[in-house]
């Protein structure tokens, strides 16, 4: 870390008494999701500096100009224990784990098997995935049910066979396992790990991922998903190769349009080793961020009837005018409904960056240090960890107006949403990030949305059950939990027709 005087020390931010842990007890661990950082945004605007452990001025950032920044260029980097985590969860070639030249030459090797084309053609597998839901919820018809266990089973299917062109069935027995199991195992964090995080930040990225990859329990069951990951991908791809050369049909999948992509283009086309190395990630990617932004979503229209069944009747007469196969995008309060959910839900909340080189971070609106002066940029020194707010801009009274914090899908339709200068690339919405890292599953994650809904909606009613209270717990990334902290949504669901 650089020791030179930095500005960002003069940021103004919230008090800490504690040397080991500085603000990030309250950050992380608050009694209420966003408790602390909600109030701290409003007191000390959308630019402020906490304390994070031992002593470390740490940068909190929602200002639209500073964010932009933050996404577009490639001096800010993911800090060396994301990067660590993400390889032990899911293999030193993810790409979230590359950097420069090496991310960019993967991300434009895999962009083919995410653009809207692309998409389209997985829009059946989410159907038949979504029939199976409805299965399910038949026979719990009237009963208390755990929607998150069900949507988790129905996003690991649905991406199973939309990434891999594989069913869960078809699967190794015990990869689909240990998937599910990893995806649970996000459980929340303590006082203990949030000091070892803090040791982890002060390290270099190669000591990082040396400590990360030391024998642990906790960690056992990471290494045990990526090892059978990788062998369940080279099964795939084997498989894919060798119909090829007996001349078969060809699947719908992304992995298909990556082996097999139709503007061969040598420099950007991917080898086997750099799909393969994907697997794991796209496997943990694809499958709780969308399930749980379901769960949340399911959970606002639990609370408002009269919402759910102005939903249901836009669903009802779209399947009458078109019994098979909607036109998702053409049913504006849907839509308006899985941006909101989006908007305050957004399931990573924020995105951790470390600065590669020194720069300046521009600002939408001045600042004023402590000590009086007012500043329209920030100069950070190389070694500066930046939080990029995704939650905090999404919140933002100046973006979204006075209601900011309402569940209120209809300012989408009515023309109240201020959009600026769109960030993300969905709705001028942060969720799925920006820029160089754009989330690459965006249109798999909406299109996957829109169809579970218009399947559930379409034929059942959801209340909460009686005694249900909604945690939301900020573990690898943010879960529906309930009183007890278990990852719950207990819904009783009734058949409509
Ligand atoms: C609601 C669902 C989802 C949300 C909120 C979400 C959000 C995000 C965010 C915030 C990032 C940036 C992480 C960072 O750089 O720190 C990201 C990256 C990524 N996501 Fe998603 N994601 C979702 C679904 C999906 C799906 C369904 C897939 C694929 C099947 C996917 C694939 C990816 C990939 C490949 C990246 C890495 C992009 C890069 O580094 O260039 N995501 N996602």
């Amino acid at each position: 870390i650089n020791k030179r005087r930095s500005t960002v020390r003069d940021i103004v931010g919230p008090p800490s008494s504690s040397w080991i842990l500085g603000n990030m007890e309250q950050f992380v661990l608050p009694p209420r999701f966003g408790e602390y950082e909600s109030a701290w945004r409003k007191r000390y605007g959308p630019v402020y500096r906490f304390k994070a452990c031992f002593g470390e001025d740490r940068l909190m950032i929602s200002d639209p100009a500073a964010l932009q920044a933050l996404v577009q260029s490639s001096d800010f980097v993911p800090t060396p224990r994301a990067d660590a985590l993400t390889c032990a969860l899911c293999g030193p070639r993810n790409i979230l784990s590359q950097v420069g030249q090496s991310h960019a030459r993967l991300r434009a090797g895999l962009t083919p098997g995410f653009t809207a084309a692309a998409t389209r053609r997985y829009q059946p597998i989410f159907e038949k995935v979504a029939l199976t839901i409805s299965e399910k919820l038949n026979a719990y018809e009237g009963k208390s049910t755990n929607m998150c266990s069900l949507l988790s089973v129905a996003a690991f299917d649905a991406i199973a066979e939309a990434v891999f062109g594989n069913s869960t069935e078809s699967l190794d027995p015990e990869f689909v396992d240990v998937n599910l199991k990893v995806a649970h195992m996000a459980t929340g964090r303590s006082k203990g790990t949030i000091i070892v995080e803090g040791i982890l930040d002060y390290l270099p990225k190669e000591l990082c991922r040396k400590i990360i990859n030391l024998p642990s329990k906790g960690l056992d069951l990471l290494r045990t998903q990526t090892r059978l990951a990788t062998s369940e991908g080279h099964r795939i791809v084997q498989e894919k190769l060798d119909a090829a050369q007996q001349g078969l049909e060809r699947g719908n999948d992304v992995f298909d349009l990556l082996l097999f992509p139709e503007n061969s283009n040598t420099k950007e086309s991917l080898n086997a080793e750099d799909i393969i190395g994907q697997m794991s990630f796209l496997m943990l990617a694809g499958g709780e961020t969308t399930s749980n932004t379901l769960a949340f979503g399911l959970v606002e229209l639990a609370k408002d009837v009269e919402l759910q069944e102005k939903l249901r009747a836009e669903i009802h007469a779209a399947f009458s005018a078109r019994p098979v196969s909607l036109a998702y995008d053409s049913l504006p309060l849907l839509n308006a409904f899985i941006k909101e959910t989006l908007r305050l839900y957004p399931v990573i909340p924020t995105a951790e960056r470390m600065v590669v080189a020194d720069t300046i971070i521009p600002l939408s609106d001045p600042i004023t240090l402590r000590n009086g002066r007012s500043i329209q940029q920030i100069p950070v020194r190389k070694g500066q960890i930046v939080v990029i707010g995704i939650g905090s801009y999404q919140m933002l009274e100046s973006i979204w107006g006075a209601d900011a914090d309402v569940f209120r899908p209809s300012r989408w339709l009515d023309g109240t949403v201020h959009r600026g200068e769109a960030i993300g690339p969905y709705a001028s919405l942060l969720t799925f990030l920006g820029g160089i890292r754009t989330c690459l599953g965006w249109r798999i994650a909406v299109l996957e949305m829109q169809v579970f809904l218009c399947e559930l909606l379409a034929k059942f009613s959801f209340a909460l059950a009686p005694d249900h209270v909604l945690g939301i717990q900020h573990a690898t990334i943010l879960q529906p939990v309930d009183s007890a902290g278990e990852k719950s949504v207990e819904m009783i669901v009734s058949r409509i027709s």
